[in-house]
Formats: C-alpha cells, structure tokens, sequence
C-alpha cells in the first residue's frame, strides 16, 4: 500500500512551484522593470526545494545572488479555470519562502531575450520554511513578511501591497497551467532584494508567525 503523504511536507510532493514575478510595484520600480499589468510567470523544478538545516549554494556561474521574500501559497484542492471567487477554497496552506535569483545571470538572461531558467531554478533557489495552515493567516492580502542578512533588516513589506490578490492569481494560473495538489504558488517580492555572500546569514518571517534562519555556501 502506497504511504499516505501529508501536505505539511508539500515539498516532499514533487510538485510544481509557479513563481510570480514583479507583484510589487516597488520592486519592478527598484530594479527598473515596467510594472505589469498581467501577472508575469516562471517556473522552479521541485529540486530547487531547501530546507532549514541544510544551506543555500550560490551557483557556480553567478557572482550576484540576491534574496527575494516571497509569501507561498500551497495548493490543497486542484483544478484548471478555477473562478475567482472560490479560488480561495483550493489553498490548503502557505509557507514562507525565498526566491534565489542569480540576477547577474538573470540580467544576461534578459539582454539575450533568454529564459531565465539558469537564474531562478537551480538547486536550492527555492528555501522554505515549514508549512503554515490556512488558519493560521485569515487574511493572507495583508500580512508583514521580512528578510534580514546578518541581522540587518533588508526587506520589510506587506501583502497588501501586491499588486495581482492571491484568488486572481490562483484564477490567472489555473486558466493556463492545470494546479494540483501539492503545487506551490510564490506570489512575488517587495523591494530591499540585494546581494548574499558565502558564510552570511539569512533570517525571514511572515509576521512572528513562523520564521527560519538559512546560511549562503558556495557550490
Ligand atoms: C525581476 C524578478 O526577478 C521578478 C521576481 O521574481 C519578483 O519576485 O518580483
Ligand atoms: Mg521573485
């Protein structure tokens, strides 16, 4: 008989991790990207997946890897053209996360017209904290979330200030990628994202909900 698999180690899933890029206008504006008016997507394969305990490996390519806070939203119920109005039905939970980006190589990317699959998926760009019930965060459209480097604040935003609500990107996704059970939606970041260094340590929380501590080592 196959092991039952609880959704409090969705990262266990092999499920997919959709990433939503500049939700924020403050940080579209501070890396000097148009703020959007469609939800710009990008995927992570599940072996970008880490967890408290083991460390965040800069890419041996990149000599700028930034952080990004990202509040991620786990999917409990599946379903493609999910309305808008019960997509909030379909989250089993959320979870604290980090966007790795190796954004020199993110910028080469771009200049070349390139996917940006070497700057956000490789192995460890996607930390995650542990798995935070729906209950827990009422109102997930409004609630702090902070990264600090060696105890230094560095980002420090709000949910509100999203620009695309967690049910309309649940509803945007669903209309062009079938979610399923397990999937994790990274709903974008604020502004403050910088540069990370072997031996730093890298601190986030959403609220003093739940929190966790990552260290940066080099491949
Ligand atoms: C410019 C980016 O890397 C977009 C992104 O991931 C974001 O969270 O915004
Ligand atoms: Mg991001």
């Amino acid at each position: 008989m196959a092991a039952s698999r609880s959704l409090t180690r969705f990262w266990e899933w092999g499920r997919k991790i959709i990433c939503v890029g500049r939700n924020y206008a403050d940080h579209a504006k501070e890396l000097k990207n148009a703020v959007p008016t469609e939800p710009v997507l990008f995927l992570k394969p599940p072996s970008a997946y880490v967890k408290e305990g083991s460390p965040i490996l800069v890419p041996a390519y990149s000599s700028n890897l930034h952080h990004e806070v990202e509040l991620g939203v786990v999917i409990g119920k599946g379903g493609t053209a999910i309305p808008r109005q019960s997509a909030m039905d379909h989250v089993a939970g959320y979870a604290l996360c980090l966007d790795m980006t190796a954004r020199d190589t993110q910028d080469e990317c771009k200049s070349k017209g390139l996917p940006w699959t070497l700057a956000k998926a490789f192995d460890t760009s996607c930390p995650v904290s542990e798995f935070v019930p729906k209950e827990k965060i009422p109102d997930p459209g409004n609630v702090r979330i902070w990264l600090k480097v060696n105890d230094q604040l560095r980002q420090d935003g709000s949910t509100s200030q999203m620009i695309f609500s967690i049910p309309y990107l649940i509803s945007y996704i669903s209309e062009i990628i079938t979610l399923e059970e397990g999937d994790l939606i990274l709903t974008g970041t604020p502004k403050g994202v910088s540069s990370v260094q072997e031996h730093d340590e890298l601190q986030a929380g959403i609220e003093d909900i739940v929190s966790m501590t990552f260290r940066v080592d080099r491949h």
